[in-house]
């Protein structure tokens, strides 16, 4: 199948109304790519129970599962140690005599697909040489994510079999499938099941929707979806995650799922209370780039991200540091997904000192040891105001993290000092003025 797939998707490929949902997709990919950890939450899960007069039964360990011996094994062979705070409540709930529906919603990492996963493979009769599960991924790069989870958690589990259900993987007519889990995108599953009927979706016992909210903005998904569920027995457990929760997807996920046990997990709230906010006034972007260097001069920095508006400016930029003797990565938009992994990956290796990228390319990211955050020009949303939320995304930590931080601004025309003072208002906390010409000054913000 891997050798089926011509390279990932980019944004030339698209049109304009699906790029937004190729940037929540690649997005996605690249947070799977990169991400080495669970996403720790403190945050209590709210459950909504279809019966609420059921037990709410919730595990501290993967034992009290009951799972097959051969799953355990894949489970620990992962590192896993104990549930992650969704999958205490969500696992016993998928789990559970009869299966019970769920709608799940939580941030990218906190352990959704593990969950999932984990639900399909026990659920599965291995002896019984056809699909009894389906999941249905927004993207063929995520489905493929999803199906190495399935590989490595089922890897003691070899009778279990999966096939990839993605554009490219073109099976003669006639075929009747024999594998237990079919992953893949909606459009070929819908055309596998209802045009080819290459496997009986009325014996399907488990049907996973992930990614709901990626799902939705891409054209057709929804209809798709909605028809493959249309197909499948009303005994069949719905399943669907997301990790945002709008209207629309909220929407979406209660015609997919009827009865639904509903599960949320908040996102850990990031705050501004830790970080030291500065900004420099300059009159060009040489000035801005001068003001840099005299930071750099001045203060020893482990390592630095450094936001551009554009991809010219991002690229005049790391050309420039470059010159400085830095050692620079770019990332930038035109890259494809798994080089924007591989850069990312380098610089939380401390490869290189500082990151200069664009807003696109680093939405979510975390790189918990960059203590310092340049805007070397200030967010704003397409109309050129403020953007409160990537001012917050790109220098706010979180709790967990607590770190202290330093995020200098370069403000350098009389829209942008208002752009500032709008942010400044907005979080009530006041941007102090550096005077970057003045080294004594500029040592004193790093104590
Ligand atoms: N119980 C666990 N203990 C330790 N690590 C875990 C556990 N569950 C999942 N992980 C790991 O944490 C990371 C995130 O898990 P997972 O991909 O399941 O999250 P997710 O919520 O589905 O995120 P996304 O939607 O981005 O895929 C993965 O690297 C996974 O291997």
């Amino acid at each position: 199948v891997y050798g089926l797939l011509g390279p990932g998707a980019t944004l030339e490929t698209s049109t304009l109304e699906n790029v937004r949902s190729i940037i929540l997709a690649a997005q996605s990919l690249l947070n799977k790519l990169i991400r080495s950890n669970l996403v720790k939450n403190t945050n209590q899960v709210e459950v909504l129970q279809k019966d609420p007069n059921s037990p709410l039964y919730s595990v501290r360990t993967f034992e009290e599962l009951r799972l097959k011996p051969q799953l355990l094994q894949g489970v620990y062979s992962m590192g896993f140690n104990r549930p992650s705070k969704i999958q205490e409540t969500a696992l016993p709930m998928m789990l559970a005599e009869p299966p019970q529906n769920l709608i799940a919603q939580s941030q990218s990492g906190t352990g959704k697909t593990a969950a999932f996963v984990l639900a399909m493979l026990s659920h599965v009769d291995p002896s019984r040489k056809y699909p009894q599960c389906l999941c249905v991924s927004p993207t063929y790069e995520l489905a493929l994510q999803t199906g190495k989870v399935i590989e490595q958690m089922g890897q003691y589990y070899s009778e279990v079999k999966l096939v990839y259900a993605i554009r490219g993987n073109k099976l003669p007519r006639g075929t009747k499938l024999q594998e237990q889990i079919v992953i893949g995108t909606p459009g070929t599953m819908l055309d596998w099941c209802g045009k080819f009927k290459f496997f009986d979706p009325k014996k399907i016992l488990v049907f996973v929707l992930d990614e709901a909210d990626v799902m939705i903005d891409t054209q057709g998904h929804q209809d798709q979806s909605i028809r493959i569920q249309r197909m499948l027995p009303q005994s069949c457990q719905m399943l669907l995650f997301s990790a945002t929760f709008e209207e629309s997807v909220w929407n979406f996920a209660k015609r997919i799922v009827p009865d639904p046990n509903i599960i949320k997990l908040k996102r850990e709230e990031e705050t501004l209370d830790t970080i030291k906010q500065y900004y420099v006034l300059c009159n060009s972007r040489e000035e801005k780039f001068k003001a840099l260097c005299n930071i750099y001069g001045a203060i020893t920095i482990a390592q630095a991200m450094i936001f551009c508006h554009t991809r010219k400016t991002a690229g005049w930029l790391a050309g420039e540091l470059s010159r400085e003797g830095h050692q620079v990565a770019l990332l930038s938009g035109e890259m494809q997904v798994e080089q924007r992994a591989a850069v990312i990956e380098r610089f939380r290796e401390g490869k290189e000192k500082v990151l200069v990228t664009t807003n696109v390319c680093a939405r979510g990211i975390d790189v918990e040891q960059v203590s310092v955050v340049i805007n070397f020009d200030l967010p704003v949303d397409k109309d050129g105001n403020p953007d409160n939320e990537t001012y917050l995304h790109r220098i706010g930590r979180t709790g967990r993290f607590g770190k202290r931080g330093l995020a200098i601004n370069m403000v350098d025309s009389k829209m942008s000092m208002n752009i500032l003072n709008k942010i400044q208002e907005h979080f009530n906390k006041k941007i102090e003025r550096l005077d970057t010409d003045d080294l004594d000054e500029i040592e004193k913000i790093a104590s």
